[in-house]
């Protein structure tokens, strides 16, 4: 089957948290509309720029494109943005049941609410490891700003920097309620019917599938639902084993799917909710009614909304990331070793005046000539093409303080990867430029999915993490994964799709502040780049008139 969708992306005024703010909406609506097709399914999508004054790409985050790198939506990466006025269609196949979502790729419009889930179903005659009743609910979680993005990214990326700081609010489904008392009503409007909570309704005794999407700009998240336990069954488009929490912890460019039984007193409603973990909060809890059929779907709950996990409990939320392990039949073993090992030590830095990431002490800078048509052209100059560090000098690093890193570079350099080979990237962790601070990194991989061999405290032993910390029976496989403060992640990977990839924090400040690496591999068998993706920088000698 194919699904034709046209989508305007105009600016509008929204009151998603009852104030008032200049958001991005698809078709009027933000969180935009829910992609909902089956396993093999085509999706095509119009996307028609009516935003005056900015370009727009679409990442389709979990669909790996194999074969259609082109349609990866990566402003510099894979295409040109699309300019106001024009027309990109991207067409793709939604190769695997699971949940996914889409996000712009450009600037910082993710934190505009330019996003939406994917929801893709087993065809027919397949089945799935678990049952319930109803699979109608997604749940999109995201932050809110109300400065403008203009605003957001000018404070990133000149000088003085100013950080961003913590959102303002916390939305689930696209609703939050900011304290509207002190401000004119025309601004915040607390009786607004736009940022009334949004409210589930189940049936009593019903099992419901809810899938969910961590769709936040900087914030890492708890989720809960009063009174009832969630069972953890898939993750970013992989079969779980299943595990019973409270909390599900959910990092910025992740899905999850858990199953909830509607099995408490029906008399009444509850409270869902969602609050800030791994940084100190600022921001109120986003809220929800998970409402039980037949009260009235927008009657508060009696109780007061129980307190969330505390936000700095490190340990809680590593033993929720070691319990996501993949679920029996339906294990894919990885390579039992890698051919490559690729050492990232994210870093703070100042570079040029300006706080920036770095990864092997590299910051990197985006050419403004998409990688892969550059590649594909072989326009040598477009990018530095040293090889970008796969190392560092780590064992004499000193993870626990704040260190200078003069010798931060900033660069366009990639990584080229064998195709086909096995690579293993150890993520590391350190301290900040800020005494004892040390910051949770969701790193998502475009076109494949890793598997996740280990997480550890502290600095990666190369001799004893392997053999001791790595799971290579029953590992997870994701695209998103999270780096916790002082500690280390490992993954391992096929390049198996021909392209130019991006791997990178998914916090939208941070990749605007350089967190993010460039794979390669196999572009020779890549195509020859579409017009539709041209426009910008050299690809203007490409254009047909
Ligand atoms: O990148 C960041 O910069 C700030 C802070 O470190 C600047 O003082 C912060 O909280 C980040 O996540």
């Amino acid at each position: 089957r194919v699904h034709n969708y046209t989508w305007e992306i105009t600016y509008q005024f929204k009151s998603q948290d009852c104030y008032k703010k200049l958001a991005i909406a698809i078709n009027g609506m933000t969180p935009g509309p829910v992609i909902s097709a089956t396993e093999g399914d085509t999706i095509i999508v119009n996307v028609i720029n009516r935003l005056i004054m900015e370009n727009v790409a679409i990442h389709w985050h979990g669909i790996r494109q194999i074969g259609t790198p082109w349609m990866d939506g990566t402003d510099s990466v894979t295409q040109c943005a699309t300019l106001p006025g024009d027309t990109f269609t991207y067409q793709f196949v939604v190769d695997r049941a699971g949940t996914y979502m889409y996000h712009s790729h450009y600037g910082v419009q993710k934190e505009t609410g330019l996003y939406g889930l994917i929801k893709v179903t087993v065809p027919p005659g397949k089945s799935e490891p678990f049952k319930y009743d109803d699979d109608r609910h997604s749940i999109v979680l995201s932050d809110w700003y109300h400065s403008s993005s203009y605003a957001e990214a000018t404070k990133l990326t000149s000088l003085p920097f100013v950080w961003i700081g913590e959102p303002q609010s916390l939305l689930i489904n696209g609703r939050g309620k900011y304290d509207c008392s002190n401000l004119n009503a025309n601004v915040c409007n607390a009786t607004n019917p736009e940022c009334l909570p949004y409210s589930l309704t189940v049936v009593p005794g019903k099992t419901y599938r809810l899938r969910i999407g961590g769709l936040t700009s900087l914030s890492a998240l708890s989720f809960q639902i009063e009174g009832h336990n969630m069972t953890v069954v898939e993750a970013d488009g992989h079969y779980v084993e299943p595990f019973v929490t409270q909390n599900l912890y959910i990092y910025s460019g992740e899905t999850y799917s858990v199953l909830v039984t509607a099995n408490q007193a029906s008399s009444r409603n509850y409270w869902m909710s969602t609050n800030v973990v791994g940084r100190k909060p600022a921001t109120p809890p986003g809220l929800a009614i998970f409402n039980y059929y037949p009260n009235h779907f927008h009657k508060l709950p009696p109780t007061t909304l129980p307190p969330g996990p505390a936000w700095n409990d490190t340990r809680a939320r590593i033993n929720q990331s070691l319990a996501i392990k993949a679920r029996q039949g339906f294990i894919q073993s990885p390579p039992s070793t890698a051919d490559k090992v690729i050492v990232l030590l994210n870093t703070q830095n100042t570079f040029e005046g300006r706080r920036r990431w770095s990864l092997n002490n590299v910051s990197h800078t985006l050419p403004h000539t998409p990688y892969l048509i550059a590649q594909k052209k072989n326009w040598t100059d477009v990018f530095d093409q040293t090889p970008a560090p796969e190392s560092y000098d780590f064992q004499n690093y000193d993870i626990y303080s704040v260190q200078g890193n003069t010798n931060t570079t900033s660069s366009s350099s990639i990584y080229r990867l064998k195709f086909n080979s096995t690579v293993d990237v150890i993520l590391q962790n350190a301290n900040t430029m800020n005494v004892n601070d040390s910051e949770t990194h969701p790193w998502h991989l475009h076109g494949h999915d890793f598997w996740v061999l280990g997480y550890g405290d502290g600095k990666f032993n190369m001799s004893s993490d392997i053999l001791e910390k790595y799971n290579l029976v029953d590992p997870i496989m994701k695209n998103t994964v999270p780096l916790h403060p002082y500690g280390w992640t490992a993954l391992r990977f096929r390049a198996d799709n021909p392209g130019i990839w991006l791997f990178h924090c998914h916090i939208e400040a941070h990749y605007l502040m350089g967190m993010l690496v460039l794979f390669e591999s196999g572009s020779e068998m890549v195509g020859e780049p579409p017009q539709q993706n041209m426009g910008c920088g050299r690809t203007k000698s490409l254009m047909k008139p």
